[in-house]
């Protein structure tokens, strides 16, 4: 079964269309990045998943319950981190790790809070409102992770963390994978969506324009920095090259072309390097935020 089911799902707000009839599905135990430039309507599909807005027309499962009807049941197992946390101001981390057991009903966690609290480095005694905003984070990631979720919705959830917390963090969600758990990460990082998801989908303008996976080696899209005198820019462009950045004498782009074009266009140049990688997501996915 899958984890997230979304067909066919418009959001409208006036005559602003957020959404714009996307569908699209996140399998079970998957760690699925979703990412595109501001605006592009990656929130509004969340609230909807979770039931705080109501989607204009389509509809959208969650482990096979309905987000509107089910809602109730699809709260049980699913876990939110919203990308600016916000928690009871009042209560210390260890009031709130507590109020979240009693919640949930879970039977002896203070060993597990006592782990999480050594990991993240967390002050238990401090209120929620004398945090700094990534100890916040770190309090609400904490409080999602206890009741362990089947699906975990992350939006942005590692702004505000340091390296070293980001690096655990990482580790958490992992062994959490390994433990069946399901992670809808909404993310600007693409390198993060990069080294952490199996796949990613690119949504623009409210219509997911891509969902790629990221284990498949895209070895045919290659990056080329060449360096020489003369070289022939524009028949480049013209068999599959797309410019990155250029010099006078140095050019790099992106090139899903024939090689054996590539290599003719330049026999007669002199090549004084180089240079040809396989491209990142970042790469991938510039081009498409302009
Ligand atoms: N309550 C609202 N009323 C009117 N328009 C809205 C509302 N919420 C979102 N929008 C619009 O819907 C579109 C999608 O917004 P959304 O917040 O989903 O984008 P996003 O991808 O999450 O962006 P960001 O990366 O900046 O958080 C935007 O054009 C936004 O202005």
């Amino acid at each position: 079964m899958n984890a997230i089911e979304i067909h066919r799902l418009t959001k409208k707000f006036g005559k602003q269309i957020a959404v714009d009839g996307i569908d699209l599905e996140v399998k079970q135990g998957e760690i699925f990045g979703f990412i595109g430039p501001n605006g592009a309507g990656k929130s509004t599909t969340i609230k909807i998943l979770l039931n705080l807005i109501f989607p204009t027309e389509g509809k959208a499962l969650i482990f096979g319950h309905d987000c509107i009807k089910e809602s109730v049941a699809i709260k049980r197992f699913t876990g939110y981190v919203t990308s600016e946390v916000r928690l009871y101001n009042k209560f210390t981390s260890l009031d709130i790790f507590n109020y979240v057991s009693e919640f949930h009903g879970l039977k002896d966690s203070r060993k597990e809070i006592e782990d999480y609290v050594q990991l993240f480095e967390i002050d238990l005694k401090k209120k929620f409102s004398e945090l700094s905003f990534g100890n916040k984070k770190k309090v609400a990631l904490v409080a999602a992770f206890l009741p362990n979720p089947k699906l975990l919705i992350l939006d942005e959830p590692t702004n505000g963390l340091d390296p070293k917390i980001q690096a655990r963090f990482f580790e958490v969600l992992k062994h959490k994978q390994e433990e069946g758990m399901t992670t809808f990460l909404s993310s600007h990082d693409l390198h993060e969506v990069q080294n952490h998801c199996e796949r990613v989908a690119f949504i623009k303008n409210g219509v997911i324009a891509a969902v790629e996976n990221l284990h498949e080696k895209k070895s045919f899209i290659k990056k080329i920095t060449l360096t020489g005198e003369q070289i022939p820019f524009e028949e480049i462009m013209r068999i599959g090259g797309k410019i990155l950045g250029q010099g006078s004498n140095r050019l790099v782009f992106t090139f899903d072309g024939e090689f054996s074009k590539l290599f003719h266009l330049l026999e007669n140049v002199s090549i004084q390097d180089i240079d040809i990688r396989d491209v990142d997501l970042e790469e991938r996915f510039l081009s498409m935020y302009e």
